[in-house]
């Protein structure tokens, strides 16, 4: 596509919002060379406290690190193209003034922004997104004692969820186990996708990890309740009710995650990656370093833990690393039980930790950690072409002939400055459950429920 001048603001608008970019879908004349393309741009985050100075990734390896280091693990199949493209102020500065954000505003000092593929338009196409999280229980053999008993029950997303609702933030009181929507059982994922879905729905549609969209407009459950969205005549053959509408939504998202083996993969790639757990990465980078081994106080160590990690991972630092560890990570694909993901989990720690002792150094196994935080905040898009219905049409099937797709987004490469904060966070979410747990009675703590991978 020619990167001729760029439409004006006017031609774009708002889809959604991540932590750190905003995403504009082109939504001017079908003939444009835009047309079918999204815009993802910086924010300038509006809260100081969540401004994250100092954290920046270069922007090459912002736009090469999902084709040339994601997209040769989990499949070039699941990623789209990013394209980077040239922003004038006064551009920016004019779409500032007639699109409001929902919750950050766009960076005006940005230079580039980047196009993709627009993952919600189609004509027909329901595009369900989902951000399902980390898909594992940490390897035991690299957790403290005092730890171990409750990071091998219960999975890092529902002590996190608890973490943050003792916080102060609104998290939902019942979420989803992520361990359920990839354990490959129908059972469980459909208990996943239903709890996801209580949650779309009393949230008001405000959580990140479940939207819908229809033919590029974001569905809220509001509009699911009124009879006469067009998403229900698409959904034929559905009791048009909300719980119909939700028992077919259901449905369709559950298929489309069986008939794909993304969420198994992915689950096997955030495993392996992440060999040691973020217990066993500090304890091998303080065993690789003397200063660090002596580092007291935990203050100091979260804040010493990236300087010692080394700098930011450039593109060819990421590319050496995956030019070692490809042979070992492509298995991930082909694990199809439990056992074999832990086989090849304990194959990748052996091997970093081989190489660390060789080196002298834990920047193998640093890198890996990241990119395994990566996967672990990506979220999928699952496209599905309904195909154009008219209302009260009798057809029951998806598509005509066009396939239902799950791309992966948000695959941006963390800041290794954040290693220290993971550290932390992990402590934090741990005792903040084990203290939940301690509040309460015998019988209580029977009802809590437990995570199996
Ligand atoms: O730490 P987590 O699990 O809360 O993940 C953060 C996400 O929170 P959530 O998925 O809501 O729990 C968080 O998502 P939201 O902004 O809450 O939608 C971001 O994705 C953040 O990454 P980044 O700052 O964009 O690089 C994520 O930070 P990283 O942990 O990936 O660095
Ligand atoms: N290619 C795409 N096509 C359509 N919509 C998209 C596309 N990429 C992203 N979006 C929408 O924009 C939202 C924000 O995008 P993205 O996840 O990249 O932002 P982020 O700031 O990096 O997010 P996070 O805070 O989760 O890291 C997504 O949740 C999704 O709804």
């Amino acid at each position: 596509m020619p990167l001729s001048s760029l439409p004006p603001p006017s031609s774009w608008q708002y889809t959604a919002e991540g932590g750190a970019n905003l995403v504009l879908s082109f939504a001017g004349p079908s003939t444009s060379p835009y047309a079918g393309y999204a815009m993802r741009l910086r924010k300038r985050k509006l809260a100081e406290a969540k401004a994250n100075a100092g954290e920046a990734v270069h922007g090459e390896v912002e736009t090469s690190f999902g084709r040339d280091i994601v997209a040769p693990l989990l499949g070039q199949e699941h990623l789209v193209e990013m394209r980077e493209i040239a922003l004038e102020r006064t551009w920016l500065e004019e779409l500032a003034t007639c699109m409001r954000a929902a919750v950050d505003e766009v960076d005006l000092n940005a230079r580039v922004g980047v196009l993709v593929e627009d993952l919600i338009a189609g004509d027909g196409v329901l595009a369900i997104e989902i951000k399902p999280k980390w898909g594992f229980l940490p390897n035991p053999a690299y957790l403290s004692a005092t730890k171990a008993p409750t990071k091998t029950s219960h999975c890092r997303t529902c002590m996190h969820r608890f973490y943050k609702r003792a916080s102060g933030a609104a998290e939902q009181q019942d979420g989803f186990c992520p361990l359920d929507l990839y354990s490959g059982d129908e059972g469980r994922v459909r208990r996943a996708v239903g709890s996801l879905f209580s949650s779309w729905e009393s949230s008001g549609g405000a959580i990140n990890n479940l939207r819908f969209f229809y033919e590029r407009k974001r569905v809220s459950p509001d509009e699911l309740q009124s009879a006469v969205h067009p998403l229900k005549y698409a959904l034929v053959a559905c009791d048009s009710s909300f719980d119909g509408t939700r028992a077919r939504l259901t449905d369709l998202l559950v298929s489309a995650l069986f008939a794909s083996p993304i969420l198994r993969t992915l689950a096997t790639l955030q495993a392996t990656l992440d060999a040691f757990d973020i217990e066993g990465l500090v304890s091998l980078i303080q065993s690789c370093d003397t200063a660090m081994r002596s580092s007291p106080a935990n203050d100091d160590l979260e804040r010493n833990l990236a300087s010692f990690a080394g700098a930011q991972p450039s593109l060819s630092d990421w590319r050496a690393f995956l030019a070692r560890r490809l042979p070992l990570l492509s298995r991930a694909a082909q694990c199809t039980s439990l056992a074999e993901r832990h086989a090849l989990r304990d194959d990748m720690a052996g091997s970093l930790r081989r190489a660390s002792e060789e080196a002298g150094s834990a920047r193998g196994a640093v890198l890996a950690y990241l990119l395994s935080a990566t996967l672990k905040d990506c979220s999928l898009i699952v496209r599905i072409p309904l195909g154009a219905r008219e209302p009260g049409a009798e057809k029951d099937v998806v598509g005509e002939g066009a396939e239902v797709q799950i791309m992966a987004i948000d695959l941006d490469p963390k800041p290794i400055q954040r290693l220290g904060k993971y550290w932390r966070m992990d402590g934090e979410i741990v005792e903040c459950w084990r203290e939940r747990l301690e509040r309460m009675t015998d019988a209580e703590r029977a009802e809590v429920r437990r995570c199996v991978e």
